[in-house]
């Protein structure tokens, strides 16, 4: 097994191709210990089959995989002794209670019947579904679902926990609850790699995360970082005005760090957003709208690939010149 300053996770040009089809392209990944590591990226960008490499459920096609320092190509069932898993689909067994659900998984990992009930209800205790214990699966929520589903991914006291999208389908309140019980466990040590298209989830629990676009890494780095180093502090957005006119003035200010027009809306990214609002309405160029407001994830992601993350309906457009 690897040492504590080794990556946990560590993919080298790691490819997945499903015939002609190359899902997953030559990714590089390292994981260390302890982070909370996020895979970003719209539907199809191939975040959970890279999950699906590392947890051993699908074959690699190519490149290398390694989970603690060992191959997942010869050392699958000692690297699965050590992770937790959230699918997407939770299959957990609508016929069996909350802690029969808890018991029968962990006869998986062959831990005796008391220690395992006993584990069971600690985890049923950290996921604040002490009272659910002997309700029928069916008759939980879908929050109430998830945080079992984590809880069953935690049986084995894994090392690393992985989560293939865990708040997606739930309300806001489930949601933050699930983001709080991720937090502690990092808080405990355990490792952290989750997949999200959640932009919001990505910035508030990943201390490092990968964009994934079409089977490739794109960019990676801290959230605020890539915020930083590509967009900056502010984006205004400027629509229904004369953006030939303005594209031509936004090169004479430094108090942009670029622009791009996506729709109908042009996009400006800066450090100074409030001078750099003073600075336009000083050209007397008219928008019917205008929106001052903090850059964020997403504004990355557009302007890397020309897409939004959360809905594929976006497409950049080249009509215009783009800092
Ligand atoms: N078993 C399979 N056979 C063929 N193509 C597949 C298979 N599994 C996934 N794909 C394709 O690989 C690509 C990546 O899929 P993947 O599920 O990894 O994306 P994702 O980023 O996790 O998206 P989502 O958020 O929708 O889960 C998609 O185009 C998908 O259709």
């Amino acid at each position: 097994m690897a040492a504590s300053a080794d990556p946990v996770i560590k993919a080298h040009k790691l490819v997945k191709r499903f015939g002609s089809f190359t899902a997953v392209d030559a990714i590089d990944l390292s994981v260390m210990p302890g982070q909370c590591f996020g895979l970003l990226g719209p539907n199809g960008a191939g975040k959970s089959t890279t999950v699906k490499m590392i947890t051993g459920l699908s074959p690699i096609t190519g490149g290398t995989l390694e989970v603690f320092g060992l191959s997942i190509v010869t050392d699958a069932r000692r690297i699965k002794a050590h992770l937790g898993v959230v699918a997407q689909d939770d299959n957990l067994d609508p016929e069996l209670t909350v802690l029969e659900n808890l018991i029968v998984y962990a006869g998986y990992f062959g831990i005796p019947k008391k220690e395992a009930r006993q584990r069971a209800e600690e985890l049923l205790s950290f996921m604040e579904l002490e009272g659910k214990a002997g309700t029928k699966v069916d008759h939980l929520s879908g929050g109430m679902k998830r945080r079992l589903t984590i809880a069953r991914a935690l049986i084995n006291k894994p090392k690393i926990i992985i989560l293939d999208e865990p708040t997606t389908g739930l309300d806001p309140h489930a949601r933050h609850t699930v983001w709080q019980k991720i937090r502690q466990l990092k808080e405990n040590g355990t490792t952290v790699l989750l997949t999200t298209h959640y932009l919001e989830e990505a910035s508030q629990l990943c201390d490092r995360l990968v964009f994934m676009h079409n089977g490739k890494i794109i960019d990676e780095g801290q959230p605020a970082a890539l915020v930083s180093a590509h967009i900056g502090s502010h984006v205004l957005e400027l629509a229904g005005g004369d953006f030939t006119a303005i594209s031509r003035r936004l090169p004479g200010t430094n108090l942009i760090n670029g622009f791009k027009l996506f729709g109908d809306t042009l996009y400006i990214y800066s450090n100074h957003g409030p001078q750099l609002q003073e600075w336009i309405k000083g050209l007397a160029i008219d928008f019917s709208y205008q929106l001052l407001r903090p850059a964020t994830l997403e504004d990355v992601f557009l302007k890397l690939t020309g897409r939004s993350l959360e809905d594929d309906g976006l497409e950049g457009k080249e009509d215009i010149p783009c800092a």
